[in-house]
């Protein structure tokens, strides 16, 4: 069985300010550094073997931070990025018009192929984290890969697990740092396949990020 762990970045210094990050990016806070260094010291007890990170700026900085724990290298995978948010990137959550705050939530009211404009579907998301988890089938036997990714793109892949829409990622609370485990495996009883072991466990963190759209 191959055991897969889920982990999202630090706090950055856009999700404390509620501002839309996307593919655009951010530096990590004081607090998201920490919270980092708590996942890796969290990582360095699971046996990580390979730790793969989205390209961009908070991922690769947390990641680096596991890696480090870990003693294995950072390997970087674009398609592990977050939701491409089109012309909303960079917006604070706050000061979104009617129209746009409509954009906003049609990616999470039940509309899998809705997108901001200029931006990414669900659906399309989905497609591509789906490959770059089942890229993990292709490790040496006996690896346990810890990926790094983003709140909207964790969810996303949770939830398509769990047999929910793209668009479900919403009902799923993945706070930064937050721990998510998915195993794939062949077992008559349960489903074959992913199966989610643990979803948002943040038992590591002493001062959890809010969820920054809970502010
Ligand atoms: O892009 C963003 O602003 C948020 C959305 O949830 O994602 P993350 O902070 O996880 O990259």
């Amino acid at each position: 069985m191959l055991q897969v762990y889920l982990v999202r970045h630090g706090e950055t210094q856009w999700n404390a300010e509620r501002r839309i990050q996307g593919q655009s990016d951010s530096a990590l806070t004081e607090k998201g550094e920490r919270q980092a260094e708590q996942v890796a010291e969290r990582a360095k007890t699971l046996g990580i073997t390979h730790v793969i990170s989205s390209d961009l700026g908070r991922t690769r900085h947390t990641a680096e931070i596991i890696a480090l724990a870990c003693g294995v290298d950072v390997t970087l995978d674009s398609r592990l990025r977050e939701l491409d948010m089109g012309v909303l990137e960079r917006r604070n959550l706050d000061t979104l018009n009617e129209e746009e705050e409509g954009w906003r939530r049609q990616l999470v009211n039940g509309t899998t192929d809705g997108r901001i404009p200029d931006g990414e579907s669900m659906l399309e998301m989905s497609e591509r984290m789906h490959a770059a988890l089942n890229a993990c089938l292709d490790l040496p036997s006996g690896s346990r890969p810890l990926l790094v990714s983003h709140g909207m793109a964790l969810g996303c892949l949770v939830s398509t697990i769990l047999g929910l829409p793209a668009w479900a990622e919403r009902r799923l609370r993945l706070r930064n740092c937050s721990i998510s485990r998915v195993d794939h495996q062949h077992s008559p009883w349960l489903a074959s396949g992913w199966v989610v072991e643990t979803a948002g466990d943040i038992s590591h963190l002493d001062a959890p990020a809010l969820d920054e759209l809970q502010r």
